[in-house]
């Protein structure tokens, strides 16, 4: 299995582009199943999930040609199962976004409950509440969702629960829909927004994505579109941690800043420098390589958007090991989501957990150690402890960040970051 190698201790500085979002990416590739038209892809990014969500498709009869590095053109004329295996949807819980096109479009749908995963118990019940309440039969059998449906029909769905993938399962099935949908307490996450515009594209008719209230008026049929993948905003905010972090300056192009308001403020209160234009995102700091105690520890609470992102809570952990004082870190989405704690200390990090909050007294240096981690923004964190602490690290089990982060390792080295992949 591959692992990182990391000599911490350099200042990052330079310039690095910022890839398509996995998390919006792979959502669209599904809106693929909606249309037999074809429907070209620009901006997504080339990552182990994106690779994942290609076979799931291609199993189900899509047609996907590569037409550069990160563009890709899906042709769901020839579907030939209705069926998500087990064995596709483990690996990757972003599958279960087949469930709604698959029934929307073919009235059926066979696929594998995906269950738990390291970060927690990531229930599915809210995307099969909605379904049914917009008159699909749905029955879990031998651990898969089997759904049948003459036609899916509006209705005003309630979420009780902010849930990014429920809502983009729903909006996805409402497209085609007889009727009208209303979605209620839906996920405002930019991602669902750049769903909703890319199946707009298509020919659906939706309105209020990016509120908690998206109306989704269906139509008989979506047509062929072309569509770029917007930023990815936590690998964007991933590397602004670490230019904080590490000191220096560090600019990011193809990213937009208005996605990382939250992140931007409390990168501010932390001490650092964020400016931006509308594609690029600098973020200029002291650091704490040459100066321990620079950095300001910042308290943060996740919550559904526009609050702070799950998805940047074990970056900010990092931060906060080799801040001056004491931060909380309240983790409200996943109830498992701790799992970088352990190896943080194996670093030297002085962390306390008690339920769902950490607290993190700052150190003044971390110790490179061997470490791993069991999900894709823990290891991401644990790349950021190691660029600022003292001699080596060495990190296991990198497939996790091979998921989410594309290039990790050369984005790094543009920046001068000593990171070395040993296969
Ligand atoms: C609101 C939020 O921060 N969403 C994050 C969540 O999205 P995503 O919405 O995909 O995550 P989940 O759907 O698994 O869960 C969000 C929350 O809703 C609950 N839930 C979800 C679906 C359901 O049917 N029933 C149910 O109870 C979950 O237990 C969890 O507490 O993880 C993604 C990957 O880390 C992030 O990119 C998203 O930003
Ligand atoms: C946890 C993540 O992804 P997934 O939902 O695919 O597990 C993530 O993007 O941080």
């Amino acid at each position: 299995m591959d692992k990182l190698v990391i000599q911490g201790g350099v200042p990052l500085n330079g310039e690095i582009s910022i890839s398509g979002a996995k998390n919006a990416a792979l959502p669209i590739l599904c809106a693929g199943l909606l249309t037999a038209e074809k429907l070209n892809l620009g901006n997504v990014p080339q990552l182990h999930d994106i690779t994942t969500m290609r076979k799931l498709l291609e199993h189900l009869g899509v047609r996907i040609e590569q037409q550069g590095d990160n563009q890709l053109s899906l042709d769901a004329s020839g579907i030939h199962t209705w069926e998500a295996p087990y064995d596709m949807v483990k690996t990757m819980r972003a599958s279960i976004l087949v469930l709604g096109p698959l029934l929307a479009r073919f009235g059926h749908a066979r696929v594998s409950l995906p269950g738990g995963c390291a970060i927690g118990s990531r229930p599915v019940d809210l995307h099969i509440k909605g379904l049914q309440e917009m008159g699909a039969e749905i029955h879990i059998e031998h651990g898969y969702i089997e759904a049948k449906v003459d036609k899916l029909q509006g209705a005003r769905i309630f979420m009780d629960m902010v849930t990014v993938t429920g809502t983009e399962n729903l909006m996805m099935a409402a497209a085609l829909a007889e009727g009208t949908t209303i979605l209620e307490n839906a996920a405002k996450e930019p991602e669902v927004v750049d769903l909703a515009e890319c199946l707009i594209k298509m020919g659906a008719s939706i309105e209020g994505a990016g509120t908690d209230v998206i109306t989704i008026t269906g139509v008989a049929k979506l047509h062929a579109a072309d569509h770029d993948v917007v930023c990815d905003r936590i690998e964007a905010g991933t590397y602004m941690v670490a230019a904080a972090m590490t000191g220096g300056e560090v600019r990011l192009n193809n990213v937009r800043a208005d996605l990382l308001d939250v992140v931007i403020d409390k990168l501010r209160e932390s001490g650092a420098t964020v400016e931006h234009d509308s594609h690029s995102i600098m973020v200029r700091s002291q650091g704490v390589l040459q100066q321990p105690g620079t950095l300001k520890s910042v308290s943060i609470r996740t919550a559904p958007h526009p609050a702070f992102p799950t998805d940047m809570q074990a970056q900010f952990m990092a931060l906060n090991t080799v801040a001056d004082a004491v931060a909380t870190v309240t983790e409200t989405i996943f109830e498992n989501r701790f799992m970088h704690v352990q190896e943080m200390q194996r670093l030297g990090a002085n962390i306390e957990v008690e339920g769902n909050t950490a607290i993190v007294r700052g150190s003044e240096f971390l110790e490179g150690a061997t470490v791993m981690a069991t999900d894709l923004r823990a290891s991401a964190s644990l790349v950021l402890a190691a660029l600022v602490a003292r001699g080596e690290t060495v990190i296991e089990r990198i497939y996790h960040l091979d998921r989410g982060y594309e290039q990790l390792e050369a984005k790094l080295g543009q920046l001068g970051a000593r990171v070395q992949r040993i296969k």
